[in-house]
């Protein structure tokens, strides 16, 4: 399996409610590039990530249903860590082993989600994002949530490199 790129940020950008491993509260949240199976990547292709959440029933909007601001979350951490996943990749780094601390960190500029139908409480959540831009240190990216294979959000995040600034705020 290849290597989830939140287990790559650094300790002290790994805070984050929606995909930061050290946030024993959080989603914990993973993005990985899709293999094929058979051991080789697709990034090289069609630049694909993906990220699985099971929902819990605190996630409920209303019985038997999803809260939408978790299926924002999901798209959100899912968007940025694709973004750094591209960024990662583009600058020739390699992700070495399960954990480290070499991922290049991107934060939310802008996210939008657009809502397709319910979305049923019980099926894993997966999103597909697709690197759309890589600009410098702006990355756009374009997702799709599906539930039982149905898609139930699309959405689109643009990631800008997380600013010194943040970093020194923590
Ligand atoms: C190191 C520790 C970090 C830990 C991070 C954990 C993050 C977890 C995920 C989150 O929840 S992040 C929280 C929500 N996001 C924020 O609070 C970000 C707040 N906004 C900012 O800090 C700055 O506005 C931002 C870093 C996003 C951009 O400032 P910059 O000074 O880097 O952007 P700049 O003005 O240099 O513009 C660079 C490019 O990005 C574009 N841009 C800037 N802000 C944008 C924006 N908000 N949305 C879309 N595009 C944006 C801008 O148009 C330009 O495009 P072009 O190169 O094509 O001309």
């Amino acid at each position: 399996m290849e290597p989830a790129i939140q287990d790559h940020y650094p300790d002290d950008a790994a805070a984050c409610y929606g995909c930061g491993r050290l946030n024993d509260q959080g989603l914990q949240l993973k993005t990985r590039w899709v293999s094929d199976g058979s051991g080789e990547t697709a990034t090289e292709t069609e630049s694909a990530t993906e990220t699985v959440f099971t929902p819990r029933p605190e996630h409920t909007a209303m019985p038997g249903f999803v809260y939408g601001g978790l299926v924002a979350s999901v798209i959100d951490c899912s968007g940025t860590g694709s973004a750094s996943l591209a960024a990662t990749r583009d600058r020739g780094i390699d992700l070495v082993g399960e954990t480290g601390s070499d991922a290049v960190r991107f934060v939310t500029g802008t996210l939008e989600v657009r809502y397709q139908r319910p979305t049923p409480m019980g099926p894993p959540l997966v999103v597909r994002g697709r690197i759309a831009e890589v600009k410098g240190r702006k990355v756009t990216v374009e997702l799709t949530m599906t539930a039982n294979g149905e898609t139930v959000a699309t959405g689109r995040v643009i990631a800008l490199e997380a600013p010194d600034t943040m970093r020194a705020a923590g």
